[in-house]
């Protein structure tokens, strides 16, 4: 489903992130990229949704190289992979329900569709009666589950999250990652950056680790 072939990433500058990344992520796998500071996971990641563009080599998604994919049709490859970062970058001044529906706003989506899809992406996360609340009244593990209830809507196939349990405390975390388990469950092919080792050991899924730029293994 998601192919790195001979995958480099130099930065302006000279920053060499990735160095000949090989690869593949099959549908519906749950995976940890895992590595040192500076390994190269948030790029990795990035990659995926076309945030960022390899210097060398290919991404393909679904056996498209995402090389060759126009301009226009960036936006649905985008909606396609749900997003959650560690900061989740809320909007504060919309409500939990806005905030949620910005991709299908963006997606121009009808009214009551939105009403519907908002909902239920709210309900999978356990936050529907929060619809109306500001994201600075709520905790930070309430954040985090706005942000995935955010990436779900959409219902992409794929979803990426780089550090999502960077800022929670272990028992917030773990509650975290059984929700990302559940969208897998569904058949939703899941990649993780974390540094949260015990938390992913304990998990047992499969592990990409990356040093420098390299795959070191998994
Ligand atoms: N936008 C950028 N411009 C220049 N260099 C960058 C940029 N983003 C990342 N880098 C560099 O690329 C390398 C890999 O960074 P990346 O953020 O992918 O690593 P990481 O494994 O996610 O690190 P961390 O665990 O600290 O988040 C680092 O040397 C970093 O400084």
């Amino acid at each position: 489903m998601i192919r790195f072939e001979g995958v480099g990433k130099q930065y302006p500058g000279g920053n060499e992130a990735l160095r000949g990344l090989d690869l593949h992520i099959e549908p519906g796998e749950m995976v940890f990229v895992t590595g040192p500071s500076g390994a190269g996971k948030s790029t990795f990641l990035r990659l995926i949704p076309l945030l960022e563009r390899p210097s060398r080599g290919r991404v393909l998604i679904d056996g498209a190289d995402l090389g060759g994919l126009p301009g226009h049709r960036i936006p649905y490859l985008r909606r396609r992979v749900g997003m959650i970062f560690q900061d989740h970058r809320l909007l504060d001044d919309r409500n939990v329900f806005d905030n949620v529906a910005l991709p299908l706003i963006i997606a121009g989506r009808g009214r009551d569709d939105i009403g519907r899809r908002v909902r239920a992406a709210l309900d999978k996360v356990g936050l529907l009666h929060k619809e109306h609340a500001l994201p600075v009244t709520l905790s930070g593990g309430e954040q985090q589950r706005v942000g995935i209830a955010r990436a779900v809507v959409t219902r992409p196939p794929i979803l990426i999250a780089d550090e999502p349990t960077g800022n929670l405390d272990p028992a917030l975390s773990q509650e975290i990652m059984q929700l990302f388990e559940q969208f897998n469950q569904v058949g939703v092919t899941t990649v993780i950056a974390s540094h949260d080792l015990s938390l992913i050991e304990s998990l047992g899924y499969r592990r990409i680790h990356l040093e420098a730029g390299r795959l070191a293994w998994g």
